[in-house]
């Protein structure tokens, strides 16, 4: 399988990202972010950072992008999308998920190992964990707080398309403690933490978020169901 991951001017963790697909035994490919081509890739990570310096709003510019352009327009056709901190706030900004992450509410900027509760297994990114089982991942950011109006909080909860949540103490204020979220078909995940900081037990804080890069290549399986 091969998963693509988008370098934009200011992204930190594309080498980690790359690193996590490769631990989980597919092959990286390095997409530019001025370049429209996906180079036929099967799935694609956004990864964290500060894309464009963070000027306007965290995302905001990230998401006029050319790859972008290709980006909406391959997951409209169900491919597996993955962002990662300035990943998951590009993928609200496109409108591939809905919301928002903004300022967090002790307005610093927060590094810390958390816990995350898997709360749903029916993604792309995520058939490798158990519904409820802990892992431990990274987070590290500012604008990690995630808000929606309270009809799409109840929606997300209402469908399960709330895919992690904190436990042990929420980082940054977001709303019903969500650190990650997921499109209504499951193929499209945006999450806070960082999965790929967290893929060897021998540098920590665990290889928990190993989970999310395997998952992908069961739902890349020609053998697999729909999530
Ligand atoms: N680690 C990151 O991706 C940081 C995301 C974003 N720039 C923030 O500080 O919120």
């Amino acid at each position: 399988m091969r998963i693509g991951v988008i370098t934009f001017p200011g992204t930190l963790d594309d080498v980690d990202a790359a690193r996590a697909v490769r631990y989980a035994d597919a092959e990286p490919v390095s997409l530019w972010h001025a370049d429209p081509d996906l180079e036929g890739v099967d799935a694609v990570v956004v990864p964290g950072g500060f894309s464009y310096g963070d000027y306007l709003r965290c995302g905001a510019i990230a998401r006029f992008a050319p790859v972008m352009t290709s980006v909406v327009e391959a997951a409209g056709r169900g491919m597996p999308v993955l962002g990662i901190c300035n990943g998951f706030q590009i993928l609200c900004e496109a409108g591939l998920l809905p919301g928002a992450l903004v300022r967090n509410e002790g307005l610093h900027f927060v590094c810390r190992d958390q816990w995350l509760r898997v709360e749903n297994n029916r993604t792309a990114w995520s058939t490798r964990f158990d519904e409820g089982a802990e892992i431990l991942v990274p987070v590290k950011n500012i604008d990690g707080c995630y808000v929606a109006d309270q009809a799409t909080l109840d929606l997300l909860e209402g469908e399960g398309r709330v895919v992690f949540r904190y436990v042990d103490g929420n980082p940054n204020g977001s709303r019903n403690d969500i650190a990650g979220i997921r499109s209504a078909n499951g193929r499209v995940v945006g999450l806070m933490p960082h999965p790929e900081h967290a893929i060897d037990a021998l540098t920590g804080p665990s290889d928990d978020g190993l989970g999310l890069f395997y998952s992908v290549l069961d739902a890349l399986s020609p053998l697999a169901t729909p999530a």
